[in-house]
């Protein structure tokens, strides 16, 4: 049976973010995810997280001015030092939360471009290498055009190439369904393929980006494929409630309470 994890960023917004954390819980969650927690202090997200007694299933590397536009600078070869101080940044968060993987955001930039691959492929390799003594993942995450134009990583056949490529043990692919059924589709398939070097997988219902619970995709189906593949890891449900959050849980509710 898969392990959900609330996505914090999109889930609970009813609520101030320290008491999503709250929320999920009482929701029947048993991890989390979310984008950014650097807006709060390390010590009070690891506290919300085990006063509830939740995983912390992934989080996202600073991304830059994500209010301007930045998405991530992996791919921007000025940045490296950006880059580098991002990971000093994360790092007290990833030791309060305990967090075992986290999202390398690329940033806008061409992919037909070398010298945005090279600085792709630098910044990967000095990322999982900064993290792995740590014993934390570094997964990438292909993201559709449709919703962030002119993303450098945006084909998981690119992604898994320089997985292959790096043969890092801590570099894995962040398999978002969403993302891949709009670029791509296939979902199972694809699934199946790149099942060794998948860290993390998130849902969302296509194209709506809702509950996984209708449109494009059968989810239970999917549910299902995930177990079938011995996939052990979590799910991260980001999407966005189409209106209250607790309303829109009948989809999980076989899943409440499953320890991660
Ligand atoms: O799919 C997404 O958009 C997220 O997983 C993310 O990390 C970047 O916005
Ligand atoms: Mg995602």
């Amino acid at each position: 049976m898969p392990r959900f994890a609330a996505n914090l960023s999109m889930m609970f917004t009813e609520v101030p973010f320290l008491d999503r954390f709250d929320a999920a819980a009482q929701a029947g969650f048993t991890a989390v995810e979310f984008l950014f927690p650097y807006e709060h202090p390390a010590e009070a997200v690891g506290e919300r997280l085990k006063r509830n007694g939740l995983t912390q299933a992934l989080f996202n590397l600073p991304p830059g001015d994500w209010n301007a536009g930045e998405k991530g600078f992996a791919a921007l070869p000025a940045r490296f030092a950006d880059l580098k101080a991002s990971l000093e940044t994360a790092l007290p968060y990833a030791k309060a939360t305990g967090v075992k993987r986290l999202h390398l955001m690329a940033g806008i930039a061409n992919r037909g471009e070398r010298v945005a691959i090279e600085a792709f492929y630098k910044s990967v390799a000095w990322a999982a290498e900064f993290f792995g003594p740590h014993g934390i993942d570094i997964v990438l995450e292909p993201i559709n055009s449709r919703n962030v134009p002119g993303y450098f990583l945006n084909d998981f056949g690119f992604a898994r190439d320089l997985i292959h490529e790096l043969r890092l043990p801590n570099l894995k692919l962040q398999f978002d369904i969403y993302h891949c059924q709009i670029i791509h589709g296939d979902v199972t398939m694809r699934l199946r393929e790149m099942m060794p070097i998948i860290g993390h997988v998130q849902i969302a219902s296509i194209p709506s980006r809702n509950e996984p619970d209708g449109e494009e995709l059968n989810y239970p189906f999917l549910f299902a494929e995930l177990d079938r593949l011995g996939y052990a890891g979590f799910v991260g449900c980001e999407y966005n409630p189409r209106g209250k959050t607790t309303d829109g849980l009948a989809w999980f509710k076989p899943y409440a309470g499953v320890k991660p």
